[in-house]
């Protein structure tokens, strides 16, 4: 099982620059995450935050109880083997081909024979779907290729935590669904967590188990998906339907003046960009047919149900929508446009509070005894996650 991120109060600044302040959240084990946030924004400074290629100011990142802000050097070096990067560009050596791209972490960090490793370079060349092509160099293969390969790299020395940053960047809208596509499939074999950072709406509508969003220096929400799909909050709601009208400007932010400004020009008439608008919580996509089933997603729904009262009504509708029959039987809840069943309590909470940052730590993927009925399999992997196992 991947492991838990629990990041508390993170800030990091540039000199008298402050990019982002107080960032608290907890990724989930196995779970998949994704960090919007628009343009300059710091998604990839948090990233690299969170390996410890950049030092925060203040604030933990707790990973396996290392806390990557203030550990020892050594520390620092064993706590990375645990992460798979895919760059933005997929950063291979321009000078070697995929074979060598892919088998480099495996010679700088292991003592495996050549044998072995040829083994694994094609085990991830094939799941990611470039057996064939690993003589190519990256200068001779499309953008696509060059992240799959940056992706089968990153997948070697069977990360736990797996981040992402910008997978569409370059690449058009068919092709950035079959990475997403890619992601999951990857997660539900190696039950890694994931967080990804992009602007793409698409990918963040219908990938990810949560979502979080940076914004004006702060981390302005994260947590379930249905949460940030469903949010009334502005910068919410503009940067998901990709318009001029909201906070959000050319450059980050405006002023209230413009914000007012340009409200007078779109509400005479001037297009604010983007589509009609778009609402509410589309169906998330699932591994390929053939792919084991996601165990970070099977955890969710339990984790997701024990803080289902806290979360806004809206998304609690969309979860509970979510969920089959037979499991809406197991947690006791049923849609709100259905009668209850008789004797039955609806698990619908008043609370409509700022859903902010964090996940408590005593609610995330804890699997209660006798919980909704697994598969053998299933079964025997949440009770013996294996060796690396959180
Ligand atoms: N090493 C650095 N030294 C000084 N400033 C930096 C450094 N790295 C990033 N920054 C600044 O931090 C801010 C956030 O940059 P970052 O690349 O993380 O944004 P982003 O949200 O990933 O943006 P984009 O979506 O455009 O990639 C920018 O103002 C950038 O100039």
């Amino acid at each position: 099982m991947g492991a838990e991120v629990v990041i508390e109060g993170l800030t990091k600044s540039f000199g008298r620059q402050t990019i982002w302040r107080d960032v608290t959240l907890t990724l989930p084990p196995g779970e998949v995450s994704v960090m919007l946030g628009p343009s300059g924004t710091g998604k990839s400074v948090f990233l690299k935050s969170m390996i410890g290629l950049l030092k925060p100011d203040r604030g933990k990142c707790m990973i396996n109880g290392v806390d990557i802000v203030r550990c020892s050097e050594h520390k620092l070096y064993e706590t990375r083997k645990l992460f798979g990067v895919l760059f933005q560009d997929g950063a291979l050596f321009g000078s070697m081909n995929l074979y060598d791209n892919v088998a480099f972490p495996l010679r700088e960090h292991t003592k495996k024979s050549e044998t072995e490793i040829r083994r694994i370079v094609f085990e991830k060349l094939e799941m990611t779907g470039l057996a064939g092509a690993e003589k190519k160099l990256p200068g001779e293969i499309s953008g696509g290729m060059r992240k799959r390969a940056g992706l089968a790299r990153a997948l070697v020395l069977d990360p736990e935590i797996i981040l992402v940053d910008e997978p569409d960047s370059g690449l058009d809208p068919v092709r950035t669904t079959y990475i997403s596509q890619l992601f999951l499939d990857v997660n539900a074999q190696s039950d890694a967590t994931f967080l990804i950072v992009t602007h793409n709406i698409n990918l963040a509508r219908t990938v990810p188990d949560n979502l979080g969003m940076l914004f004006r220096k702060e981390l302005v929400m994260f947590g379930p998906r249905e949460v940030l799909l469903t949010s009334e909050e502005p910068v919410v709601k503009q940067f998901l339907n990709g318009r001029m009208d909201g906070p959000i400007g050319m450059s980050e932010e405006k002023d209230s003046a413009t914000i007012a400004a340009e409200r007078a020009m779109f509400e005479a008439g001037h297009h604010a960009g983007g589509v009609e608008e778009v609402t509410g919580i589309p169906e998330q996509m699932q591994p390929a047919p053939g792919m084991p089933e996601r165990m970070g997603a099977r955890r969710r729904k339990d984790r997701v149900m024990k803080i289902l009262h806290n979360l806004p009504p809206e998304a609690q509708e969309g979860i509970i929508d979510s969920l089959t029959p037979e499991e809406q039987a197991h947690y006791g809840v049923h849609p709100r446009h259905a009668a209850p069943p008789r004797n039955q309590t609806v698990q619908t909470g008043p609370v409509a509070q700022r859903h902010r940052g964090q996940l408590p730590s005593d609610q995330v993927a804890q699997i209660p005894d006798g919980s909704w009925p697994r598969t053998e399999g299933s079964t025997e992997r949440l009770r013996n996650p294996g060796p690396g196992g959180a």
